[in-house]
């Protein structure tokens, strides 16, 4: 009879080899002390020879229940008896938040791995997520509701900005890995978590899930095949959105013409794609519908949906975007805002372009013809966002001083027909990082903990510009 730990075994080494592992591979891989996370690492350590990575356990004892401390001390014991370096964060009580423990907890965990992937340079982080895993999550968002974009379940891959995220179980049930340590004489704990994420989660898993699995045996795979589905259609659907923004994107906001020639679908996933990536503030599905008629009626040229108290929708015409509400009276100021993403260029017409890069991605061609801002990631609040400087905008100074944009481009005599349109970049706070070509604010010194740097660089064809 064949043993399904045989065939967990054959289909995990098939999985693998798409990771292209060697003996000089480093890998980190997340290790709860739950059924999931040791069979997974029981997988790892009996590869063939020639494809078996150097392994870092990461663990992380949330001290959350009773016994975490017996399961961090049973993972010490496992990595000394198997020769394997062992990694662990312990996240005192002290530190719990009152509220939004478990979410807390899993940003704890990821900022570890991270943290662990960059000390030991490991090509890959394994997380032990599984089929049960995929469906309950599904079936947890489908009751909840919200956007389809959140309807994407676990990724098997997943590239964050430092680690490549790697889940090669995705594809077993959880009986199929029980069974796998039960045959392979494995030691595991059993998770005991009872926060309110867990009690809906044990709800799908023990009355949903089993119901749907007798309906149909194959429920698990039919959920990981559309979840896979779904990824290469959304992903494919935001790259045509982020082509279609760009091209209906002009100076200080968005062209209405361009934009109704699209077609109705269209218009909806670009609208979504301003909204969610480029909009200074979140935008309810309800503001969306209500943006989406405005544009479409023919007979207001003019209008304008209120988003909060400091940001509204504005269509002029031929132009829209979002903008800064002002004191009743005035029209608004022109923010034509648009996100950096990292390792891309931005046209900023009549200024060339600008992007922030990671070292990898640095563009080192032409470096006589662009000015460089080097970045850490505590220096400021990321992402980056593009748009025009507002008179009002302050830079700071070292001594915990200021100067406004209007003193700059005063200073520098730029003439007033330029001073409203004049680039600038700002973080996530608003804060002015460059005035491009003017001034770049003055900056806190980066923090040791620091592990990237960014280069933010402006390029123009213009030499006289950059002297
Ligand atoms: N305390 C921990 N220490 C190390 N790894 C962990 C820990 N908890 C979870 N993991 C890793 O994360 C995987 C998923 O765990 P679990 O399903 O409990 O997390 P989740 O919060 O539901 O999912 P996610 O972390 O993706 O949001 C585990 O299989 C394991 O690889």
């Amino acid at each position: 009879m064949i043993k399904v730990a045989d065939v967990v075994q054959k289909q995990f080494g098939l999985t693998m080899r798409r990771c292209k592992l060697t003996p000089q591979t480093t890998v980190v891989v997340a290790v709860s002390t739950g059924v999931d996370s040791m069979t997974l690492l029981a997988l790892l350590e009996t590869l063939p020879l020639n494809r078996r990575p150097k392994i870092v356990i990461a663990h992380v004892n949330h001290k959350l229940r009773a016994q975490s401390t017996e399961e961090q001390q049973f993972l010490t014991n496992y990595a000394k008896q198997h020769h394997l370096k062992l990694e662990i964060k312990v996240w005192s009580v002290a530190e719990h938040p009152q509220t939004g423990v478990e979410n807390a907890a899993r940003q704890i965990r990821y900022a570890f791995f991270a943290k662990m992937a960059q000390k030991y340079q490991a090509k890959f982080l394994f997380t032990a997520h599984h089929a049960d895993d995929q469906a309950e999550t599904f079936l947890m968002k489908l009751v909840r509701g919200g956007d389809l974009q959140q309807l994407q379940g676990i990724r098997s891959r997943q590239l964050t900005r430092n680690t490549q995220i790697i889940r090669p179980l995705l594809n077993f049930s959880k009986q199929e890995l029980r069974q796998f340590a039960k045959q392979k004489k494995i030691s595991w704990y059993e998770d005991q978590t009872n926060s309110d994420e867990a009690f809906t989660r044990n709800r799908m898993r023990h009355e949903i899930v089993p119901r749907l699995k007798a309906e149909n045996p194959q429920f698990l795979q039919h959920v990981q095949d559309y979840e896979e589905q779904l990824q290469i259609v959304l992903r494919a659907m935001d790259q045509q959105a982020q082509k279609l923004v760009e091209d209906i994107q002009g100076n200080g906001g968005y062209h209405t013409g361009k934009f109704l020639a699209l077609s109705s679908e269209w218009q909806n996933v670009v609208l979504r794609y301003i909204c969610v990536h480029q909009a200074v503030a979140q935008v309810t599905k309800r503001q969306q519908t209500e943006i989406l008629q405005l544009i479409r009626n023919y007979k207001k040229p003019n209008g304008s949906v209120q988003i909060n108290a400091k940001w509204v929708f504005c269509k002029r015409y031929q132009k829209f975007g979002f903008y800064l509400t002002t004191k009743s009276g005035e029209s608004p100021q022109e923010v034509g805002r648009s996100m950096l993403r990292l390792n891309q260029w931005y046209a900023v017409e009549n200024y060339g372009k600008l992007g922030v890069f990671e070292l990898e991605y640095y563009p080192k061609k032409d470096e006589n013809k662009q000015q460089v801002m080097l970045l850490s990631e505590s220096q400021i609040k990321w992402p980056l966002s593009l748009r025009y400087a507002q008179p009002t905008d302050q830079f700071s100074l070292k001594d915990n001083g200021h100067k406004k944009v209007r003193r700059i481009l005063v200073d520098a005599k730029i003439p007033v027909e330029k001073r409203a349109t004049w680039p600038l970049i700002v973080d996530a706070n608003n804060r002015p990082v460059w005035l491009i070509g003017l001034r770049k604010n003055w900056l806190a010194d980066p923090l040791l903990t620091d592990t990237k740097q960014y280069f933010l660089i402006w390029k123009t064809n213009n030499l006289e510009e950059l002297n």
